[in-house]
């Protein structure tokens, strides 16, 4: 076991591997409770390969914060310096006030007070449900009495009991998360770090106990930091979402604010907003801006960076298969008499906490070609293209054929407008 490995806290290492897990953990939202994770700065270097770039961000006590990324983006070390698993090359990371990392010194794992649930759970496979959770009630020499009491309070809590004498491998995959979660909350750590807890979890699984967590550590209040490649895991958890790419932030905001208003096309496409068509800025008369593609003039909304673009620039249009509706479905939607005209859609999905977002503006029409289609049990999604052969994924209600052609109304909010 190598140096980095034995001053791991017992209770959390990894008994498969052997290697130290990373810390995480936190509860709900208030934008005025104290500080408890602050990271300033934080860079990290693998030889010449800059991980982290200068990351910075603040967790709230009670809050829980969702880290989201493509692959290799940095998720994990930023976890692992948290949970005290790697050291920064610069910056600082302090945990309730005290410096608990920077080049020059870092507070060992088993000292920060925080505890970690592994991708694959990390049980003892030799231990029972009952050992595994109290393992680390005995690492603090906690009488008897006091750990049978605590073990059972997590048994309730997490709905094992009658499970404690198995053995992990006697477990379900949800029922081994449970015991993960049980083991790590039992200790009481000031912050939980979860590192893709669900991954392994089948895809009703993943449903419930994604909801199932996010109400345990609420009513517990305890702090969470969430690593997750799964958009609708972080939606389901977090109280803000931390959006990486390429070993720095791209947006650090509410689920709602970084679903409208992805910071970039990289957020965008992250969230769902999968296709990508790429026109020429024009302004509207009314005001407002729109994108004149090749599908369509869309009118839309400027997510940024920097100023809103010059009629004549070049940009990009993003949106969610789902978002594009037929007329018929907008009538539905706004309720509005005049919205039976889709030119004249209103902003009716905007949600709270957002920033306001035009409303009664021109809504885009766009004009595909479609080109597949596959029943998807509630919906239709087809593969469509453009005039030019632009690609686009379609979602509707309704069934169509090859080479038929379709129009379907694109809400403003719904359209992300990008430079190119
Ligand atoms: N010990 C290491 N030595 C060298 N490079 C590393 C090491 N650990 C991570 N990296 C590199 O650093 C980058 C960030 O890795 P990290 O594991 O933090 O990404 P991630 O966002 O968690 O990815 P994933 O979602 O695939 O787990 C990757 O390019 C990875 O290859």
């Amino acid at each position: 076991m190598s140096a980095l490995n034995e001053t791991i806290n017992s209770e959390i290492r990894h008994p498969a591997s052997g290697e130290a897990p990373k810390s995480s953990n936190a509860g709900k939202l208030a934008a005025t409770a104290p500080l408890l994770l602050d990271i300033r700065d934080v860079t990290k270097r693998y030889g010449k390969f800059h991980a982290l770039k200068g990351v910075s961000l603040d967790l709230r006590e009670g809050e829980i914060i969702s880290v989201l990324g493509p692959s290799g983006c940095g998720k994990s070390t930023l976890l692992q310096l948290v949970a005290g698993l790697a050291k920064p090359d610069g910056g600082e990371i302090l945990l309730s006030g005290q410096r608990i990392a920077s080049a020059s010194g870092m507070v060992p794992p088993e000292k920060r007070g925080v505890n970690m649930v592994f991708q694959d759970y990390a049980l003892w496979p030799h231990m029972s449900v009952f050992e595994n959770i109290a393992y680390g009630l005995k690492q603090k020499k906690m009488d008897r009495a006091a750990i049978a009491a605590k073990v059972e309070e997590a048994l309730d809590l997490l709905r094992l009991n009658g499970l404690q004498d198995r053995l992990p491998p006697q477990l379900s995959g949800g029922q081994q998360q449970r015991v993960a979660i049980a083991r790590a909350i039992v200790t009481e750590p000031r912050l939980m770090l979860l590192d893709e807890p669900l991954s392994n979890l089948d895809m009703r699984l993943r449903i419930e106990m994604r909801t199932e967590m996010a109400v345990l550590f609420r009513r517990l209040g305890i702090s969470v930091f969430h690593v997750t490649h799964d958009p609708e895991e972080a939606f389901a958890m977090a109280d803000r979402l931390l959006i990486m790419r390429e070993g720095a932030i791209d947006q650090f905001a509410s689920p709602e604010e970084c679903f409208q208003r992805p910071a970039s096309r990289e957020a965008a496409s992250l969230l769902g907003a999968i296709n990508r068509l790429e026109g020429i800025f024009e302004s509207l008369p009314g005001g407002g801006l729109a994108l004149r593609t090749d599908a369509g003039l869309v009118p839309g909304v400027f997510c940024g960076p920097g100023e809103a673009p010059r009629p004549g620039e070049r940009g990009e249009l993003r949106f969610r298969p789902e978002e594009l509706k037929t007329e018929a479905e907008l009538a539905l939607i706004s309720g509005h008499a005049h919205s039976l005209n889709p030119n004249h859609l209103e902003a009716v999905n905007a949600s709270a906490g957002a920033a306001p977002i035009h409303s009664s503006v021109p809504a885009g029409t766009l004009t595909f070609r479609i080109l597949h289609g596959t029943f998807e049990g509630t919906r239709w999604r087809s593969l469509a293209e453009t005039q030019a052969g632009d690609r686009a994924y379609l979602l509707h209600a309704s069934p169509v054929t090859p080479g038929q052609e379709v129009t379907l109304t694109l809400p403003t909010q719904a359209a992300l407008l990008y430079r190119a």
